[in-house]
């Protein structure tokens, strides 16, 4: 078997392999109007595995941009597009896949590899943690009246309905805005928003955008829902950098008429739209789950580029089994800055490059990580102390479709 780097010749074997495994895009290289996902491929950073002359599994990555704590933006590769052929699996094909494409991403210089994961149980080996976590609340209209509260007061400004064709350049200034501001939150390629208007792509069921302006008139949000049974409708996204113009677009979706059940996704855990209900109870959580899997490629580079609130030192021993490399680091936190560098002094933990994946951008803690025998702490403070250094004032979310 061979692994080689894909170039823009390859895009519809590439594609078509790709439906394979997966059986289930709504558009090939070569349907009637179709491709307007695959016209965002990066060919050049897509790779395919071939035995026997014939492509039995691919893989690629997007150059995204993700927001760290502090609102620090770094290039990150966002890994998509893995499948491997049925009639070859469990023979080490993906395995293969994800070694070179660690190398390559290496040898481009960078320092972080995102991806979301079909299936949890198979990304750990590769150095990949859970980073970031989402949930679904469902709402019956009947019990989604909200509590008076000052956002109320505050919000001010009005919403519009505009067809996705018309509206999509000011979709892109408000999803761009928002993104520069929310850890965990990826950039978005302009060819998707011009070809697509930033929809994902697996949805039969037509999609509405509401854009929130300001008082100024100066768009500052949008909702994108579509109604998806009869007396059910589905925001699948509501963007905004403010809370009160959250409020609004979500009270906009509760308040149609026709409608039973609003069910809204990818809302952050710690989000304040829970609070802000008569009835706490009145949204049922479901699909709580991981969203954003990260995997470090460079950990000195990571760990200084996000920022951090607390100054303190860290003795971290680092083990990415998958590479087979073991390094201790010492970071150093002075000023909202991190020096991170090489270090024979004794740990404080002892860690896989997967759980720093986890923790990376805090929307999880060292000492979750030490309870559930992920990570090893050498001495009794070690765990609260990296607690305290890693936190970050605002929780990682990243709700963009891959
Ligand atoms: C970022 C994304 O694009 S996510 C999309 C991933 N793709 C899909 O879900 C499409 C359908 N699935 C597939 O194409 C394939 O089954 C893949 C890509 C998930 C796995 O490819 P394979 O070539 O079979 O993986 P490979 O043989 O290298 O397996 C490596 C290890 O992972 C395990 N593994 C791989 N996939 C799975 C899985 N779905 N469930 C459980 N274990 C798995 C293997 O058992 C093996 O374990 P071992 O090292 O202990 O023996």
């Amino acid at each position: 078997m061979e692994i080689r780097t894909t170039t823009d010749q390859d895009h519809d074997v590439f594609v078509n392999t790709l439906h394979i495994p997966f059986g289930r895009f709504p558009d090939t290289p070569n349907a009637e109007g179709g491709g307007v996902w695959w016209a965002a491929l990066e060919m050049d950073r897509n790779l395919m595995a071939v035995a026997d002359g014939r492509p039995v599994g691919t893989a690629g990555s997007y150059s995204f941009e993700l927001t760290l704590p502090g609102e620090v933006v770094i290039p990150a590769a966002g890994v998509t597009c893995v499948g491997v052929l049925p009639s070859h699996r469990r023979q080490g094909v993906l395995s293969a896949m994800m070694r070179y494409q660690l190398a390559d991403l290496r040898a481009r210089g960078e320092a972080i590899a995102v991806l979301l994961a079909s299936e949890s149980v198979i990304y750990g080996r590769f150095g990949y943690g859970p980073a970031t976590y989402t949930q679904r609340l469902t709402v019956p209209r009947h019990r989604a009246a909200f509590a008076p509260s000052r956002a109320e007061a505050a919000a001010s400004g009005s919403i519009e309905l505009l067809p996705r064709a018309e509206c999509w350049k000011i979709l892109e200034e408000v999803y761009d805005r928002y993104r520069r501001a929310q850890p965990g939150a990826l950039s978005r390629p302009h060819r998707w928003w011009e070809v697509g208007a930033g929809q994902p792509p697996i949805s039969s069921f037509p999609r509405r955008v509401a854009i929130h302006r300001d008082a100024d008139g100066v768009p500052d949000g949008y909702a994108s829902y579509s109604l998806t049974e009869p007396d059910t409708l589905t925001v699948d996204e509501i963007i905004t950098a403010d809370d009160a113009t959250y409020s609004a677009l979500a009270r906009f979706a509760l308040g149609h008429d026709l409608v039973t059940k609003v069910v809204l996704k990818h809302i952050p855990l710690e989000h304040p739209l829970r609070w802000q209900f008569a009835d706490f109870s009145a949204p049922q959580v479901s699909d709580h789950t991981e969203w954003l899997w990260v995997r470090l490629l460079d950990v000195p580079r990571a760990l200084t580029t996000r920022g951090w609130l607390t100054d303190g030192e860290l003795v971290l021993d680092v083990d990415d089994p998958f590479l087979g490399e073991h390094n201790r680091y010492l970071l150093t936190i002075r000023d909202n800055k991190a020096e991170c560098v090489r270090t024979d002094r004794e740990p404080d933990l002892s860690l896989d490059v997967r759980d720093l994946g986890a923790i990376y951008l805090s929307g999880t803690t060292p000492s979750t990580l030490v309870r559930a025998g992920h990570i090893r702490a050498h001495h009794a403070e070690a765990a609260k102390h990296a607690d305290t250094l890693f936190r970050a004032d605002r929780a990682p979310h990243c709700l963009h479709w891959f």
